[in-house]
């Protein structure tokens, strides 16, 4: 059975990316790229990590006007991730023109509310404090504008699934129980976000800052 761990590489060193990648290939099902490895080596590093032939999960969360947003996804059709990350908050017409603009085989899917926020950030960026409503509320509007799931923490994948049996749902903010939470703030382990009905996890530190990485992938694995 593939892995539903996607890892998350996040570093702006090519090299390191490939041997990091290189080590826990036989325990993750895919690997995820975002804004720090891309700003660094852009098109071309995608390329190079996708030699390695697992499936590619570009995280770039784009969030500007739909035509800003269109034509940015537009030029990244020759990668073909497999996944690509907009911001819900963007709004139905932004992703709608991202899904447009994707290549077919691209799940398209939408943040709903970073798991590096609580309660507290939520208020102060003058959302209402519960990040369900505003997951429910995003996961329901990215169905309506087409895309194929979103992203959310372990916290909430269980209601935004009952809104959307057939969502793609890639859960964030994991953390193996003896593990540092860092800057996430909404946190399950491993298991459990499976449990609540994760489609894949999204899994960075705890495994690519670890001293042995095949190690720590092998042994989260292990829990699932
Ligand atoms: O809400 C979100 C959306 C995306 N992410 C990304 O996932 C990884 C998590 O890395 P860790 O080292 O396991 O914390 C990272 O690349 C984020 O950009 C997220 O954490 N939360």
């Amino acid at each position: 059975m593939t892995s539903p761990i996607f890892v998350a590489i996040d570093t702006p060193d090519l090299d390191r990316a490939r041997a990091i990648a290189a080590r826990v290939r036989n325990h993750v099902g895919g690997i995820k790229l975002g804004l720090e490895f891309f700003s660094a080596n852009g098109r071309h590093g995608i390329k190079e990590m996708a030699e390695l032939g697992l499936p590619i999960f570009l995280d770039l969360k784009f969030h500007d006007i739909p035509n800003t947003v269109g034509k940015a996804i537009q030029a990244l059709r020759p990668l073909e991730p497999a996944i690509l990350t907009v911001h819900a908050a963007g709004g139905r017409a932004m992703m709608e023109d991202a899904k447009a603009a994707a290549p077919t085989g691209t799940k398209v899917v939408a943040v709903t509310v970073l798991t590096s926020l609580d309660s507290s950030d939520l208020s102060s960026i003058g959302l209402e404090p519960n990040p369900h409503g505003q997951v429910e509320r995003l996961t329901a509007l990215a169905r309506e504008a087409g895309l194929d799931g979103v992203v959310c923490s372990g916290n909430e994948v269980a209601a935004a699934k009952k809104l959307w049996a057939g969502g793609f749902f890639v859960v964030p903010g994991v953390r193996p129980a003896d593990s540092n939470s860092g800057d996430q703030k909404r946190v399950m382990t491993p298991r459990k976000a499976l449990d609540s009905g994760a489609s894949i996890l999204v899994i960075g530190r705890p495994i690519t800052q670890a001293e042995d990485p095949d190690l720590a992938a092998r042994s989260i694995e292990a829990t699932l």
